[in-house]
């Protein structure tokens, strides 16, 4: 391979070239490949999708063409379209070279707002053939995306396509960049004090993105006068002949002839140019606490760690994902086109800009979810080193977007309508994460009864994370077992602004200790435990303690299993609770994927059930699945099915069905069957006997080793989300979580015990 120039060793900011090279290169070349929605593996299949079946929908679209956008991809997919005038901040590279950038869009499409989205690279840097090429693929797409074309044509491209265009037309160097740049800016002036009516601004850069921006944070109260724009010939002003008219809109009159002086005594850097632009000395010169957002890609006008070196007050803020405070449009484009097509946008509008920026710099002042923190290996904290929200924020789609969409609702560009805006949040969450949708009913539940939890593990980060969540969202109240000083330490580290107003039961000295004592030795006096060793357990054993609180009816269940193994943490909780009365317990994974949800059972306890224990766990199963919303369809799984292979396991797995078929249980259930037998449908036709009427959603596994192993290689190697284990059959409602379980998983499963689904 010749790679021309490139070094392939040369570090580009924590990663060579070869490394960004073999990223692009290796399982496919590039980042992109198309993936079916429907099925295409027999002669049915093809007769519905293509020849004859696809001439339905055909005439259908021809007789209303609004019915495209329900019988084809047209509605949730836009184009990247490029010539290559302005890749990035490297030049005229021309359309073959953008290629590698525009994949790169239209995985972010995919990635944050779950739209659909192709790369086009046109090879032409004439307009009126740029317009005419875009303008023709009308029919195909619900948006159009313009990106890294250069000034002046992108201005004269994109205002003759939204003019020729019924769908949104936003070229992404303009307006996506404008908008999360006028965000950043108005959150930087307010943690410094500035009025934006007042501030100082040098722009760098008088192409596609700086006259967007200048124009945006002009339109949200920067005075004209106080800008001073800048390209390679230095500042723009009415008595310089070199400019087109989109440069010379912002000409101010300044003594300044360069970038360097321009720079005296101003409170704002906006570099949208090239590498390098900006000197640390011309730095120095700026106001007190100054802004620096350099944003050319991928090397910025100055690294940030040159500005703090001659200006350690700075905020300082790049296009780069490796430094604090990524300006960069991916916060923008994804989310705004994901609203502007949920309402059949005719158009991407001022309203719709403003709003967008507005959804953004508020974000970035609410605290930050653990997901996030994770991503970023660090906590944030609005303050100088970050301004705007991170682009891994889960809830940037569900913020913006549906800003976005109001906006255009309120604005009258939109075509269709969203009555509920509860649920359309809720379903732009559940794009990203399908565990949203399938629990959505439970949440509801768990609000509108909302139970007493003892997290028993509060001095966890992740767990108070989720407990001031559980109680943010009015899913419960949270009580807080842990030292009092560490928990409201913790609380305030994370930013909470009442840590007295939780709960916080501490052992060392709560007033419930004697009680427990005496419920404790009562409980253990004959099963070798003396007072003082009852004493020593409840005043050193989280889960014993917590237990205790829960039995003596102080909560209402347990959310305990980040700092014990799941073994141990049952054995401390039975210290105190027993089973259910007539209960096994066992546990159960939930597996949810795009289009299905799946219970495994039983996961976690018994290692080899006997007939009468395979029953009751697909009995109790079974009711946690219809308690979730689904109709259960339970297999009872083996490596035989119905007799082949037979083999010495097969006798308690088809006692466990007589079972069932003595009693009439009212949910369907078959087996044992083989997984293929009990989940795909081609394998299923060759049993027309078996009873169930679709793929099994509930699988009982024959023994501990294959129900443990099948949940645990589903969540490392599978696409599936998984929740669990959930622990069923205790006396009050208890879920032990994994050890590496996220501030979300914990939540979930809180939830979960909270509004009765499972335990
Ligand atoms: N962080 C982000 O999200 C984004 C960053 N960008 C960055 O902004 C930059 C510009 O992109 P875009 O507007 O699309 O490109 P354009 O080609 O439309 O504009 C480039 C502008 O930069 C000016 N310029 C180039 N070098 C210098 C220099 N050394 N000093 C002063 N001005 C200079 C040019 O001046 P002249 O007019 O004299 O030729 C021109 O006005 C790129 O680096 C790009 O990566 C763009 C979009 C988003
Ligand atoms: C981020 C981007 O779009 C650019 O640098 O051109
Ligand atoms: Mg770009």
């Amino acid at each position: 391979m010749s790679d021309g120039t490139i070094t392939p060793e040369e570090n580009k900011g924590g990663f060579t070239a070869r490394e960004a090279l073999f990223y692009h290169e290796t399982i496919r070349p590039g980042k992109l490949e198309i993936v079916a929605t429907k099925p295409m593996t027999s002669q049915r299949d093809l007769s519905l999708a293509y020849s004859p079946g696809v001439a339905v929908p055909v005439e259908a679209i021809a007789a209303d063409p609004s019915l495209a956008a329900r019988y084809t991809a047209k509605a949730n997919l836009v184009a990247v379209i490029s010539n290559g005038t302005a890749i990035l901040g490297l030049g005229n590279l021309g359309a073959l070279a953008a290629k590698p950038v525009m994949e790169g869009k239209a995985v972010l499409f995919k990635r944050f707002a779950d739209v659909d989205s192709i790369d086009i690279e046109l090879a032409t840097e004439d307009p009126e053939a740029f317009i005419n090429a875009v303008a023709l693929m009308e029919p195909t797409f619900g948006g159009i995306n313009l990106e890294d074309i250069k000034a002046p044509e992108c201005f004269i491209i994109e205002a003759a396509l939204r003019e020729r265009m019924k769908i949104p037309v936003m070229h992404d160097d303009q307006h996506g960049t404008a908008i999360i740049t006028a965000a950043g800016l108005l959150n930087a002036c307010h943690l410094t004090g500035r009025d934006i009516r007042d501030v100082k601004v040098v722009v760098n850069g008088a192409g596609a993105a700086a006259i967007a921006c200048t124009a945006l944070i002009k339109a949200m109260g920067v005075r004209h006068d106080n800008v001073i724009m800048c390209d390679r010939s230095g500042p723009i002003t009415p008595g310089r002949h070199d400019m087109d008219q989109w440069k010379s809109a912002h000409a101010v009159a300044t003594s300044a002839t360069s970038l360097e002086e321009a720079l005296v005594g101003a409170d704002i850097f906006l570099g949208l140019s090239a590498a390098g632009a900006l000197k640390p000395e011309w730095v120095r010169k700026m106001a007190d606490r100054p802004i620096i957002f350099a944003m050319a890609n991928p090397v910025p006008e100055i690294m940030p760690d040159e500005a703090k070196a001659v200006r350690p007050d700075a905020i300082i803020a790049t296009g780069r994902s490796d430094f604090p405070n990524q300006v960069n449009n991916v916060l923008g484009f994804p989310f705004i086109f994901r609203g502007a097509l949920d309402v059949q946008a005719t158009t991407i509008n001022e309203e719709m800009k403003v709003a967008a920026a507005e959804a953004i710099a508020e974000l970035a002042r609410q605290q930050v979810p653990e997901e996030v923190a994770l991503a970023y290996g660090k906590n944030h904290k609005f303050g100088t080193d970050y301004i705007i929200p991170a682009p891994f924020d889960p809830r940037l789609i569900e913020v913006v977007s549906s800003a976005v969409a109001k906006a255009a609702m309120d604005s009258g560009v939109a075509r269709a309508r969203i009555e509920d805006f509860d649920a359309y949040r809720v379903m732009l969450r559940s794009r990203l994460n399908p565990t949203t949708s399938v629990l959505s009913g439970v949440y509801e539940i768990a609000k509108a009864n909302p139970k007493r939890m003892v997290f028993a593990e509060a001095e966890e980060e992740v767990v108070l994370r989720a407990a001031i969540q559980f109680r943010d969202f009015g899913y419960g109240i949270p009580i807080l077992v842990g030292r009092t000083k560490a928990v409201l330490d913790k609380l305030h580290q994370l930013s909470v602004g009442d840590p007295g107003s939780f709960e916080i039961q501490n052992s060392a000295d709560s007033e419930h200790v004697p009680a427990m004592v005496d419920f404790l030795y009562k409980r253990l006096q004959r099963r070798g435990y003396t007072e003082r060793d009852v004493r020593r357990m409840v005043n050193q054993d989280r889960n014993v303690f917590a237990s205790l609180l829960v039995a003596l009816g102080h909560g209402d269940g347990i959310i305990t299993g980040m700092t014990r193994t799941f073994a141990q943490t049952v054995r401390e909780v039975n210290l105190v609770l027993d089973p259910k009365e007539g209960a096994l317990p066992f546990g159960i994974h939930m597996m949810i994927g795009k289009n299905h949800t799946t219970f495994l059972a039983d996961t976690t306890i018994n290692e080899r059930p006997n007939a009468q224990e395979l029953a009751h766990i697909a009995r109790e199963t079974a009711a946690v699945a219809r308690r979730m919303g689904h109709e259960p369809r339970v297999a009872f799984l083996s490596y035989s099915t119905f007799g082949n292979p037979s083999g010495q396991w097969l006798a308690s797995i088809r006692e466990a069905v007589a079972i069932l078929d003595r009693e009439d249980p009212g949910f369907e259930y078959e087996g044992e069957m083989a997984p293929d037998a009990a989940l795909n449908p081609k394998v299923m036709a060759l049993y027309p006997f078996s009873r169930l009427s679709g793929p099994a959603n509930v699988l009982i596994m024959p023994g501990l080793q294959s129900a443990n192993l099948s949940a645990k290689l589903l969540r490392e190697l599978g696409s599936n989300a998984t929740i669990g284990p959930m622990l069923i059959g205790i006396e009050k409602p208890v879920q032990i979580v994994p050890m590496t379980a996220s501030a979300p998983d914990v939540l979930t499963l809180a939830v979960l015990a909270g509004a009765g689904v499972v335990g």
